[in-house]
């Protein structure tokens, strides 16, 4: 029988998601062979309490247990020599920051299955949180525009028990003309536009987007094939733009003039053109005045986004003469809402879906083992770089 093992989240500033709730712990230990053990923990959005009462045995040591499931990077220091876990190591881009972390990993023997690795056939992932990012995300946004316009107000959305009780707080909500743009077509594109939809903004098409006058606040969506074309054919391939992004253009530009706010979903990397360059702030039709960079890459496809903000004060400016950051709702700067950890604002909503998806498309190949779906998101199997992270390799000091 498999034991699984829900950690402490240990990294700064601390994280209150989880994996798996009590009741999806509870549920997984009556229908499946696998006995959960939850490690003390005093500030996750489920108490221990909460575990208790489902039936899960709650303690300090988990050491006992096969696999062990975390949210964020675990603390070097935290590390169980040998175990096998699965969490967001923020490792595969060879992200700087967490080199130490993967050498780690390394020297004691430990297997790393990574979230974000876990894809289907086609590369589309199968888990992730980008759901709750888009919902707060778009609503920090429309939040940071109503603090720079004084047109509306809306409230923090940790403030809230429940993203149930965030809607109750959009009724009756009027919002002044408006238009929106929204970018990318995966979790968080879809949650933005779950608050699109909620405040009852209209969608308009990218062509009219363009050339209409609304009287009432519209969105656009833009996907890949309204945001890139390539540079010889003009058109658009999902497969060609993956494989070669830097043969592409990107199309954005042409919507600045026509927009308010962005906000940003797009999956983002090196080779993959941004959606504007910083010279393109300081010109007269720059209008958008409020960006949520919800993808939040640096200087990422949104290159104004100068690092990050944090849940309490999510907010900053740039100036977009100097391109220096600012207080946030002056005059000459654009509004940047760019946060790392969104949806550890409704962490009991988000904890939940993740554990949904984790159960339904995951926990049997865990359970099982040997599956091609595990093999290919296993960075490092008891302590050996895999094949497939091979280009890994000088980044794992090897
Ligand atoms: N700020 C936060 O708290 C937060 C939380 C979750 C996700 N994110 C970030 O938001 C971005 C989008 O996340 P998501 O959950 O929507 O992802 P997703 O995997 O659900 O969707 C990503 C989309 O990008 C496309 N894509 C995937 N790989 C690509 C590639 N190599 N080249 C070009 N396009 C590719 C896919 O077709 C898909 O439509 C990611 O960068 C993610 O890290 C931020």
């Amino acid at each position: 029988m498999l034991t699984i093992g829900l950690i402490r989240e240990g990294k700064i500033p601390p994280d209150n998601r989880v994996a798996l709730t009590p009741a999806q712990c509870k549920w997984i230990q009556q229908n499946l062979s696998v006995t959960i053990k939850v490690q003390q923990c005093e500030i996750r959005c489920f108490k221990d309490r909460e575990y208790i009462e489902a039936g899960i045995e709650v303690k300090e040591d988990i050491g006992d247990c096969d696999v062990l499931l975390g949210i964020k990077e675990v603390p070097v220091g935290m590390l169980i020599p040998g175990k096998t876990y699965l969490f967001f190591s923020h490792t595969k881009k060879m992200q700087p920051y967490n080199q130490k972390l993967l050498q780690n990993i390394i020297s004691k023997k430990i297997t790393l299955i990574d979230y974000e690795c876990l894809e289907h056939d086609d590369g589309t992932r199968i888990i992730g949180f980008g759901f709750f990012a888009g919902v707060v995300g778009a609503h920090n946004g429309m939040m940071a525009y109503g603090n720079r316009t004084g047109a509306f107000k809306l409230g923090r959305v940790y403030k809230q028990k429940s993203f149930q009780q965030l809607i109750h707080t959009y009724f009756g909500l009027q919002l002044p003309l408006l238009k929106i743009a929204v970018t990318g077509s995966g979790r968080v594109a879809h949650g933005i536009l779950e608050v699109m939809n909620l405040m009852e903004i209209h969608e308009a098409e990218p062509d009219e987007y363009l050339e209409k006058k609304f009287d009432y606040p519209v969105y656009v969506h833009l996907k890949g094939a309204d945001l890139y074309e390539d540079k010889l054919t003009c058109k658009y391939s999902r497969i060609g733009f993956h494989e070669h992004p830097e043969n592409y253009n990107c199309l954005f530009k042409k919507y600045i003039s026509e927009t308010d706010i962005l906000l940003n979903g797009v999956y983002w990397e090196e080779k993959i053109p941004r959606l504007f360059e910083m010279v393109d702030i300081k010109k007269p039709d720059f209008t958008i005045t409020t960006i949520a960079d919800i993808s939040d890459d640096r200087n990422g496809s949104v290159p104004c986004n100068i690092g990050d903000a944090t849940m309490e004060d999510p907010i900053y400016g740039v100036d977009k003469l100097t391109g220096k950051k600012t207080i946030p709702y002056l005059e000459n700067s654009i509004d940047i809402m760019a946060v790392g950890n969104l949806p550890n604002e409704l962490p009991r909503d988000a904890s939940r879906y993740f554990g949904e998806q984790l159960i339904k498309f995951i926990l049997n190949d865990l359970i099982k083992g040997g599956s091609k779906i595990i093999t290919n998101a296993t960075i490092v199997k008891e302590g050996n770089l895999t094949n497939e992270f091979g280009y890994l390799k000088e980044y794992a000091g090897l």
